[in-house]
């Protein structure tokens, strides 16, 4: 049974501005007739550009936010209805602010975390050791939070919202501005927390990477309108973004004549083309094999980047 339902939720914000003394109202509506259910145990994406309503969709879903119209449950209840009994099974992350006290030691913020949710001792204390020795926290837990580095409070953050073992966690940019090794060592987290305890995530991001490293699912969202829902291959192959050949030849030469293929940069001896994703590369490199003195030669799939953009621009 699904554990996050929306059917035809939207959310509509009256925005006013100001041009000398005229005053204009004008609606904005931040999700539109969005329709979309996700099962326990999912890692889905949710990316769009800014101002797509990825927020407005999160906020709702927590119940800080009430819809303009649709019906939304999360874990069986309405979220702004219910907010308080929901938030025992929910944890929430926004990378942008913490929900750590930012005087107290973390081992404190901890401790607090356990009263206010009720959380019985031991169990706390299972968890508590778990997430300090998968995400270090050890030599940070009597460090106030005000003293940590970015990254480390992350870490922090990320371990305050799983400590009353909620069943649903939204992260929102949980890496925005962290480094390469501290990405991965947050991704490979969620991703062992995903696998052991089958929490559902929904993760809001920019980074791509984070979405190839953790989610089964992805919705593309828009001016709050779905325009994709599938898996990242499936995101891959709805787009015909075109893949690039790189062909390196015994010579310089002006750009090479292949059929069905461009060629958009010569660099020396080395020329890229593009061709089309369903098109074969093996009829060209078979054309240019026996047409040109070639070197070496390399075929490069769509950037998912490339995909989304395109994905953008056609909605
Ligand atoms: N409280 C508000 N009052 C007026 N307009 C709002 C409010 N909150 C959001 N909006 C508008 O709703 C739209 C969606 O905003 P939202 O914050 O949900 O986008 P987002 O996808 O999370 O963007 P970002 O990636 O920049 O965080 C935007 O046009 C935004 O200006």
């Amino acid at each position: 049974m699904a554990v996050i339902e929306l059917a035809d939720v939207s959310r509509a914000f009256t925005v006013t501005s100001r041009s000398g003394w005229r005053r204009t109202r004008r609606e904005v509506r931040a999700v539109d007739g969005m329709t979309f259910s996700v099962e326990p145990g999912e890692v889905m994406g949710y990316i769009g550009p800014n101002g797509a309503g990825k927020s407005t969709t999160i906020k709702m879903l927590t119940g800080i936010l009430v819809p303009s119209g649709g019906t939304i449950r999360v874990a069986g209840v309405d979220p702004s209805r219910h907010r308080l009994k929901l938030a025992r099974r929910i944890g929430v992350v926004f990378g942008q602010r913490t929900t750590l006290w930012w005087d107290l030691p973390l081992k404190d913020s901890f401790a607090v975390l356990q009263k206010m949710y009720d959380v019985p001792l031991a169990r706390h204390r299972e968890n508590l050791a778990t997430f300090v020795e998968l995400l270090d926290l050890r030599d940070l837990l009597d460090v106030p939070v005000r003293q940590l580095s970015l990254g480390q409070r992350m870490r922090g953050d990320i371990a305050a919202a799983l400590l009353h073992d909620p069943e649903i966690v939204y992260l929102d940019e949980p890496t925005i501005g962290l480094d390469v090794i501290s990405k991965a060592r947050l991704r490979e987290f969620l991703a062992q927390v995903n696998a052991e305890r089958r929490t559902t995530i929904i993760l809001t991001t920019h980074d791509l990477d984070d979405i190839e490293a953790l989610c089964t699912r992805v919705m593309v969202i828009d001016h709050g309108h779905q325009i994709f829902d599938g898996t990242l291959d499936g995101l891959k192959s709805s787009q015909s973004a075109p893949r690039t050949l790189v062909v390196d030849l015994a010579a310089t030469l002006p750009p090479i004549q292949v059929t069905g293929a461009t060629v958009i940069k010569t660099d020396g001896p080395r020329q890229h083309l593009t061709f089309p994703t369903n098109t074969s590369a093996a009829p060209l490199l078979a054309e240019i094999a026996a047409n040109y003195p070639l070197v070496d030669l390399s075929v490069s799939e769509p950037t998912i980047e490339s995909v989304i953009t395109q994905l953008y621009n056609t909605a």
